[in-house]
């Protein structure tokens, strides 16, 4: 192949190429879920695939699978466009703890999503969320900082804590003041279903070698990670991770109409899994959300093998430039700014 023919396919194909994904290779962004085990969460990780299509999200889906899925799952995630990376496990020094749900162990495995140096900057999704609108301009917050959603503490998972006994919630923090006598007011807390970070394997070493001293908590990996980085956390609002039981917890704080995100964290609210039957779980805006992931999930002209015939150009023109970029053959063109 001459380096002429090259030149000119590059000339045809970044020609369809947007704009924002013209950035530098140092400058790499994409989402990132996790994937464990032979169960039915690959699922999940197909709905947000799918989902992410539909939003038209211009950054791919990398899923960090543990050696325990399947040959076959990590196809059906490939055929649906995702880059599928795996991990080796992560433990925690001693597991004597009582989590807050048994499996929350695998969850530790999770901090080897920072050793992802190729990417820049990444927005990790639990496999049990759904991406309802574009939230691609959260990578475009300033760097150096952790971004995440501020979670709740009302529901029974959290009984374990002094904040559940007294009936303290960050979500409403005047309603019960937080008393002298447990010293002080813990620092804010986030959900770690969604979550935005900038991978470096100097973070990544400090973080596996700390949790080698640090005993583990119920909240696994999410107890964790707020500890880690509880000083440069930063709170988005909760439409980005919509965390079910804000529904009937603090209907105040969030629309559901206006989620861009859901995370269906609830027990029973998992879609894949949903009966109806559990606590909360009949309520109309539960069955709506739930009714909204399957319409998704269903959807087969948003199967990457079906993508419209606009889309699958730019989805080669993208592959052909990223792998000649791999290459070093070529780089990545900045656009020329409209200004
Ligand atoms: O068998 C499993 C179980 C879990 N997962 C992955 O692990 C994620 C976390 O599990 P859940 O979504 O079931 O957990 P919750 O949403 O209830 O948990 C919350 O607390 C956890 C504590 O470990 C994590 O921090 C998690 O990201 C946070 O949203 C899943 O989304 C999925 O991506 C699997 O792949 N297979
Ligand atoms: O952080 C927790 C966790 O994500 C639980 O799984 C969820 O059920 C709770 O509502 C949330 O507060
Ligand atoms: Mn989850």
């Amino acid at each position: 192949m001459s380096t002429n023919f090259i030149s000119s396919k590059v000339a045809t194909v970044t020609s369809k190429v947007p704009a924002m994904v013209r950035a530098p290779a140092t400058s790499k962004r994409a989402y990132i879920t996790f994937l464990a085990g032979n169960g039915d969460y690959v699922k999940g990780v197909v709905g947000l695939a799918k989902g992410l299509r539909k939003v038209k999200s211009k950054y791919p889906l990398v899923v960090a699978v543990l050696p325990d899925v399947p040959e076959d799952h990590r196809k059906i995630l490939l055929d649906q466009g995702c880059i599928v990376m795996e991990i080796e496990p992560v433990y925690p020094p001693e597991t004597q703890t009582q989590f807050a749900m048994a499996y929350y162990v695998i969850n530790y495995s999770k901090l080897r999503i920072w050793k992802f140096v190729e990417y820049s900057k990444m927005i990790y999704l639990d496999g049990d969320i759904q991406v309802f609108d574009n939230i691609d301009h959260l990578f475009d917050m300033g760097d150096g900082y952790f971004y995440a959603v501020m979670d709740c503490f009302c529901e029974k998972t959290w009984s374990h804590t002094p904040q559940y006994k007294i009936g303290y919630c960050q979500q409403y923090p005047n309603k019960v003041q937080w008393p002298d006598h447990l010293g002080p007011k813990p620092p804010l807390y986030f959900n770690a279903g969604m979550f935005v970070f900038e991978p470096s394997l100097t973070v990544y070493n400090d973080l596996l070698a700390t949790l080698q001293v640090t005993p583990p908590t119920p909240f696994a990996e999410q107890d964790y990670l707020n500890m880690f980085f509880r000083n440069i956390y930063r709170p988005v609002p909760p439409i980005y991770n919509l965390v079910m039981a804000m529904l009937w917890r603090h209907p105040e704080n969030i629309d559901p109409e206006k989620a861009k995100v859901v995370h269906y964290c609830a027990a029973g609210s998992k879609p894949w899994r949903f009966t109806g039957k559990e606590e909360n779980m009949d309520r109309e805006d539960v069955k709506k959300l739930v009714a909204k992931w399957w319409d998704v999930y269903n959807d087969k002209s948003l199967d990457y093998a079906n993508v419209g015939e606009a889309d699958d150009d730019e989805r080669v023109a993208l592959e052909l430039l990223a792998a000649l970029a791999e290459t070093g053959y070529v780089h990545y063109v900045n656009a020329p700014s409209a200004a």
